[in-house]
């Protein structure tokens, strides 16, 4: 594995969750593995969880992290062919891929989807340019179209939360005042068609994932029959992908409660709008994973990092 971009990287789901609950369990067993080596971390976007979790997982490693907010700080980059640069950007991407993989053994990258341009976001142009222009691995901490760190921390969640062979766990659109990405919900629902659960999606109507993605996971509209059953529930907002990035609903009618769920466990990515996506209730009681899921950001930052360390920088 070269580079982690996306949740086919994962070439044995069962064997990593085994490997991210070892190092869980003694994280600083490798802290030689990274001895001189520099992962560079750039964030086009905010972040408590990935910048933090993923520069943890590199000192348990015992490498050097260094972080650049790059929308804010650094010059505006350019990712177009060819272009007549007398607009806003500064630098081209060729330059600016090639310098920071002079400073960095591996480069992980955060870039939101712009939810106004599909074609630009579906073809991950800023993920994509990195792995063109850079020399080094590729981690991805949240691109257009999918969050694999994230993906595979809810497996290692789901793993040692479960209490039957073949939980069922349901994905559930939840209702967010602001137009957000798809990424997290593409890579959950990637990530559960992998693993040995009943896995089913619930959202209104007008907002179906990308079918490519869904392909034949059932999607209910009844966000109740859905639920029924269930031992996981992992709530998310994502903006209409037919009428792409446009908010179609914020009413709460689908807001998560623990009349909805009953007993099931409550998973969420975070950040989350308490009373809007899911009620203090909920967060609050003893069936939420959402803090346990945080913490394993780290294990899962790091059993990738050590695959490519391993493979050689
Ligand atoms: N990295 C996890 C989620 C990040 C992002 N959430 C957000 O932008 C929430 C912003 C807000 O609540 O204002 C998303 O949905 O992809
Ligand atoms: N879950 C997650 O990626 O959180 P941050 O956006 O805070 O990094």
């Amino acid at each position: 594995m070269k580079n982690y971009t996306h949740i086919n990287d994962i070439d044995n789901i069962n064997s990593w969750i085994e490997e991210a609950k070892a190092i869980k369990k003694n994280p600083l067993k490798d802290i030689k593995l990274g001895e001189n080596k520099t992962l560079g971390l750039l964030f086009f976007n905010s972040s408590l969880r990935t910048r933090l979790s993923t520069q943890k997982a590199a000192l348990n490693l015992g490498m050097n992290p260094i972080v650049m907010n790059v929308s804010g700080d650094a010059w505006g980059i350019e990712f177009g062919d060819g272009t007549l640069m007398n607009g806003s950007t500064a630098e081209h991407i060729k330059e600016a891929a090639a310098v920071v993989s002079q400073y960095c053994d591996v480069i992980a990258i955060r870039a939101f989807a712009t939810l106004t341009d599909k074609e630009k976001d579906e073809n991950e142009v800023v993920l994509k340019s990195f792995l063109k222009f850079a020399s080094v691995p590729i981690v991805n901490m949240e691109s257009a179209t999918g969050h694999p760190l994230q993906g595979f921390t809810d497996a290692i969640t789901i793993s040692e939360n479960a209490t039957k062979k073949k939980p069922k766990v349901v994905l559930t659109w939840a209702p967010h005042i602001k137009a957000l990405p798809h990424a997290v919900g593409n890579s959950f629902v990637q990530t559960m068609q992998k693993m040995n659960v009943e896995f089913v999606i619930t959202n209104p109507k007008g907002y179906n994932l990308n079918p490519e993605i869904t392909k034949n996971t059932p999607i209910y509209h009844n966000q109740e029959d859905a639920l029924k059953n269930a031992d996981f529930v992992y709530a998310k907002n994502w903006s209409s992908y037919e009428d792409y990035g446009k908010v179609l609903k914020t009413d709460l009618d689908w807001t998560i409660t623990n009349k909805k769920i009953g007993d099931a466990k409550f998973m969420h990515c975070l950040p989350v709008r308490r009373n809007v996506v899911v009620a203090d209730e909920v967060l609050d009681g003893e069936n939420s994973l959402v803090i346990e899921q945080s913490n394993n950001r780290t294990f899962a930052a790091q059993l990738v990092l050590k695959k490519i360390l391993k493979q050689g920088v």
